[in-house]
């Protein structure tokens, strides 16, 4: 099954939506009035006690019969602020006025607790004159130590701060973008008189071994905080004798192991080579230059660095295990083999640990513009359904178990778009990974215009180097190229049942009624795909690997197109599920046959289904433990070829899978009576549904003149076919379990599991048709 990307719902509020919804909507109003509450009227036991006693509960949230955790308002977006601090006037809280953006104004305050985590980072402030209110900041990451980067005491500036009432209706400030925030120094030149502490005199060999305490200590952040105050002090210091020249390589090294552990690799990648540049043999410098090219996922010049390091160093074995890394990393991205068995026990284990330590490999496709909208993916040269035309690994993944709400809020309509599940984090995970790596933001902001994805947004930098980052158009972003998966075993639940059971394996796969919480992240490339309801190509997310797969034999120059929904999803739901999610209307053979039929007509389609579907549960043999009776399964047989009859274009134009899954049950219940042959009658109608054909000759096996539309149920039906027209010829057993295997691979991204998943399901349809055939004739 192929799954939805963002989940976003536009709906009223209702009543039954809870306080939380109400409450908002009360806040919105509030603020549209000309009577504005009073800037910050509780004092500060109040608002510390407030805070301290609030809970996730509290700032939760029910929608749609569900209880989030996490509930996060999002307000009409506005810019950060790009003004330079130095023409921005200072002002006290005081002077704040709820409901606005104080443009051209900076507010240095206090933190006087530590910060929560709760829907948002909440934090109580005074500023100089003793004035006190609350600070929620949006877009936090939630992997960020807080102690570490807002502790109790941390002076800062708020940036044409905006005050408005908070989730839990207290005036106070409310900061979108990370940048408006700028944490001081102690010494700093903007901390006011009162406040300012003088700096800690400190040697630079003081800085460097206090550093190596912090790092010691696992307190990488406070360790290269102390190694740049080291390297200050020294070019202060103007000295250049060797014992200085030594410590300031000393530090360096140092600093880049501590931006390592940051994740901060380019800066660790400068810091190695700063070192390299006076010491071009350096064991650890070149150590950390290797490790930070890796982890920038720059084999060959990783690998360069590892190879000439083994050469000086041939007893260093963490440097060879590494080499050998490399070089496993460069085959995958050249030739896109992948240790398919490593990747698939991984995602099985599903554990938040695991890292998914692969390249990515795209040498078939390639970006171009689409006729169908923007840029999309074309191959460059030809492809047989199955090949693997891209893998690549996700710039950022949320979890399924991360589950919240982002709320936007519309004030004119009343209306509600609500952004469900991991999907609503994935925002303020990825401006966390742009203070790891800035290049992203450039690589993130090209999916922003789709104009050409040449075209690079430019990125400006505040006076101290950081990135002005707009919250509010990464949100947007994410919106419309995230992709979700459930679960790895979603397309098989039969096989995950089965492990999940045998493995005592953490995820817990069975779907509750809301479904289980999906994944939601970003795949660089994987973003330019368009959508088909007729796809050529399939998806499949292993952990946070995206693997696509041809799902038909294709020339080059073609654009590959895949599913962002599960096409079995009946018409109307489909369609709007995807101008929720993605914001078009989707102009595909299928939606546009399906777009054509009148309310009557759809209505007549689905009230068919329904009979079908309510005729084979209640003769189900599994439930009934009989065999269907013959008036049944003819009663049956002529509701499908109704609706087959619906069908106005050659299956090749649009695939049938309401069709086809309903021959595949009856498949099912003609085996079960024993009657195989109409058993293979049914299987044969619904590989027909799918547009598979195919021809079988006795001790030549079976040729495919097309292969169909790929999903689970053609690869369950190819699978039985195996079975049962493979039992008395090896040749056509085998030709039937190839195309299995394609199908399978092109379903799943891989055929490793094959085994797994499918292998019971054949046996088993094995041993019941031989002992069937033997009753049938062999036995007097
Ligand atoms: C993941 S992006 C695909 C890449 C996009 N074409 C681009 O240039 O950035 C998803 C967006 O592409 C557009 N899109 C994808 N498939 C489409 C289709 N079949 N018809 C119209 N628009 C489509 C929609 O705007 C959608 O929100």
């Amino acid at each position: 099954m192929q799954h939805l990307s963002s989940t976003m719902t536009s709906l009223p509020i209702s009543e039954k939506d809870g306080k939380f919804l109400s409450l908002q909507k009360i806040v919105a109003q509030s603020l549209k009035s000309d009577k504005r509450p009073p800037t910050s009227p509780f004092n500060l036991e109040y608002l510390t006690e407030q805070l301290a006693n609030r809970h996730l509960g509290d700032e939760g949230c029910r929608f749609g019969g569900k209880t989030f955790d996490l509930a996060e308002l999002i307000i009409e977006p506005y810019p950060p602020s790009e003004t330079p601090l130095a023409e921005l006037e200072p002002h006290a809280i005081e002077d704040m006025v709820v409901g606005d953006h104080h443009v051209g104004w900076y507010v240095p305050v206090k933190t006087v607790t530590d910060a929560r985590r709760l829907a948002v980072v909440s934090t109580i402030v005074v500023d100089e004159l003793g004035t006190c209110t609350e600070l929620q900041i949006f877009n936090f990451p939630r992997n960020v130590d807080l102690m570490e980067v807002l502790p109790m005491g941390a002076v800062i500036l708020l940036k044409e701060p905006l005050y408005t009432m908070s989730m839990m209706v207290i005036p106070g400030f409310r900061v979108d973008h990370p940048t408006d925030i700028v944490v001081l120094e102690d010494d700093d030149e903007y901390v006011p008189e009162v406040w300012r502490k003088p700096a800690v005199v400190r040697t630079a060999l003081q800085c460097k071994e206090l550093g190596n305490a912090a790092m010691r200590e696992n307190l990488p952040k406070k360790a290269v905080k102390l190694y740049n105050a080291g390297l200050k002090t020294l070019k202060e210091s103007g000295r250049d004798d060797p014992e200085s020249e030594e410590l300031k390589l000393n530090l360096l090294r140092n600093r880049a192991l501590g931006n390592i552990r940051l994740g901060y690799f380019q800066t660790a990648l400068r810091d190695a080579e700063a070192v390299l540049a006076k010491e071009p043999n350096d064991e650890k410098a070149l150590f950390r230059r290797a490790k930070a090219l890796y982890s920038l996922r720059d084999w060959p010049r990783a690998g360069n660095t590892l190879k000439h390091m083994t050469a000086e160093y041939p007893k260093n074995a963490v440097a060879k295990a590494l080499f050998k890394s490399c070089r496993r990393r460069m085959i995958e991205e050249l030739m896109g083999e992948y240790d398919w068995v490593k990747m698939v026990k991984l995602a099985k284990e599903d554990k938040p640990s695991s890292l998914f330590d692969f390249a990515d490999y795209k040498r078939p496709v390639e970006i171009r513009p689409s006729p169908i909208s923007g840029n999309g993916i074309f191959t460059k040269h030809k492809v047989k359904a199955g090949d693997l035309l891209c893998v690549e690994k996700a710039v950022l993944n949320c979890r399924g178990k991360e589950n919240g709400v982002a709320i936007f809020y519309d004030v004119e309509s009343e209306q509600m778009s609500v952004q469900q599940g991991a999907g609503a984090f994935v925002g303020a995970a990825m401006l966390k990974r742009f203070w790891e790596e800035p290049r992203m933001l450039t690589e993130v902001q090209r999916l922003h215009s789709q104009a050409g994805h040449d075209q690079l947004a430019e990125i400006t930098y505040d006076e101290r180097g950081n990135p002005y980052v707009d919250a509010f158009t990464i949100r947007d972003i994410i919106r419309t190229n995230s992709f979700s998966s459930h679960s790895y075993y979603e397309e098989f639940p039969e096989a995950a049942e089965r492990d999940s059971r045998a493995a005592n394996l953490t995820r817990d796969f069975t779907a509750t009624d809301d479904g289980p919480d999906p994944n939601c992240g970003l795949w660089l490339l994987c973003s330019y795909f368009n959508h088909s309801c007729v796809p050529n190509a399939r998806r499949t997310i292993l952990g946070d690997m995206m693997i696509v797969r041809a799902a038909k034999d294709m020339p080059a120059d073609k654009e590959v197109l895949i599913s962002y929904t599960d096409v079995k999803t009946e018409f109307p739901d489909r369609r709007m599920q995807i101008m929720n999610s993605w914001g078009f209307e989707c102009t595909c053979n299928l939606c546009l046959w399906e777009s054509s039929l009148n309310d009557k007509e759809l209505a007549d389609r689905h009230a068919l289904m329904a009979s079908i579907d309510d005729l084979m549960s209640s003769v189900n043999p599994r439930s009934t433990g009989q065999a269907v009776s013959f008036d049944d399964i003819s009663s049956l047989v002529s509701q499908v070829n109704r609706l087959e009859e619906l069908y106005p274009l050659p299956v090749v134009k649009i695939p049938r899978h309401f069709v086809a899954m309903r021959w595949y049950s009856i498949s099912v219940f003609l085996d079960y009576a024993q009657s195989h042959d109409g058993a293979a009658m049914a299987l044969k109608r619904g590989l027909c549904a799918l547009g598979c054909a195919h021809t079988e000759a006795r001790g030549q096996g079976v040729t495919f003149k097309k292969r169909g539309f790929y999903d689970t149920d053609l690869v369950r039906m190819l699978a039985r076919m195996a079975v049962t027209r493979g039992i008395n010829d090896p040749n056509v057993a085998e030709s039937w379990m190839q195309a299995v295997k394609v199908g399978y691979r092109v379903v799943c991204g891989e055929d490793e599991s094959f085994e797994n998943t499918m292998g019971e399901f054949i046996q088993y349809t094995r041993v019941g048709y031989v002992q069937s055939f033997n009753r049938l004739y062999l036995t007097d």
